[in-house]
């Protein structure tokens, strides 16, 4: 069985298509096991402002207090999660929701816990757990919230977060799924890069804010995923057996 890690961004859930859906669809049909990572960042921004907690961003990761910790483990696990869930069995897709600091189906380290607080980078995946849901044929859909150290939960970029699961499972496909066709450079698709080309792009400016640790991940991801795209969630990703958006491809050796 092939194995497709799907990362989807807070940007993007709220807006997902029909043809998404029908992409989701086309990969179970053609025997892909699927999991789900989910964000949700735009949802705890607004949270925040309700509550009038200044949130800040270091790096493209969320500085998170205790105060801001519950907002995130609210909106992702309470909200967002919830949201996916019943949008995948509304598809005919059997999903089950899965807050990522039980069972320590994620787990992390604290980052720096100085300069950024309860923020984690995953160290351990329990693949056990998924494996049970995906031998039930129940799609597994993660939050990005892990088990810290010494009973603390920590709040994990979605997209770092689908990475580890990705590498966890040695998956064979890693898809990040946003509100834009893929990487773009002045309004263009590009529909495949190097790991130099995408460095290239960075340093240039080209790609910036969110897109930083989408690509990141993508290219830590090639080291033990074959494939890894960046594609959107208001159009078709994988259509007879073609995937769409931006494929990252290992540097070819010379
Ligand atoms: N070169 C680029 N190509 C496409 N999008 C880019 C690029 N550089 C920056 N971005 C921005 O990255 C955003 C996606 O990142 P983000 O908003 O964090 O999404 P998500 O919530 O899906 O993780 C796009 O909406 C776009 O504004
Ligand atoms: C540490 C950190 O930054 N965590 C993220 C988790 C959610 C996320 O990554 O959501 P998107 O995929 O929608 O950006 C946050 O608090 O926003």
């Amino acid at each position: 069985m092939k194995t497709v890690v799907v990362k989807c961004g807070g940007s993007v859930l709220k807006e997902l298509s029909q043809s998404f859906f029908d992409s989701m669809k086309a990969l179970i049909d053609d025997d892909y096991q699927i999991v789900f990572v989910h964000g949700g960042g735009p949802e705890i921004n607004a949270m925040l402002e309700q509550m009038n907690v200044e949130s800040e961003f270091k790096n493209g990761l969320r500085v998170t207090s205790e105060e801001v910790l519950q907002a995130a483990e609210l909106v992702l696990s309470g909200s967002m999660n919830r949201k996916l869930v019943r949008l995948l069995e509304q598809q005919g897709i059997p999903a089950i929701g899965l807050q990522s600091s039980d069972q320590g189906v994620l787990q992390a380290d604290f980052i720096d816990q100085e300069e950024l607080g309860f923020v984690g980078d995953v160290t351990d995946v329990n693949k056990q757990v998924l494996e049970l849901f995906l031998q039930a044929e129940l799609l597994p859909v993660l939050t990005p919230i892990a088990k810290g150290p010494n009973g603390t939960v920590l709040n994990v970029n979605a997209d770092h977060a689908a990475g580890a699961v990705a590498y966890a499972l040695a998956a064979d496909h890693l898809l990040m799924v946003t509100d834009v066709p893929g990487v773009l450079k002045d309004g263009a698709l590009l529909p495949s890069l190097t790991a130099d080309e995408t460095q290239a792009l960075i340093e240039s400016g080209v790609i910036s804010g969110g897109m930083i640790p989408k690509v990141n991940t993508a290219l830590k991801a090639l080291q033990s995923c074959g494939h890894v795209h960046i594609v959107s969630g208001k159009k078709p990703f994988y259509e007879n057996g073609t995937w769409h958006g931006t494929q990252f491809n290992k540097e070819e050796s010379s």
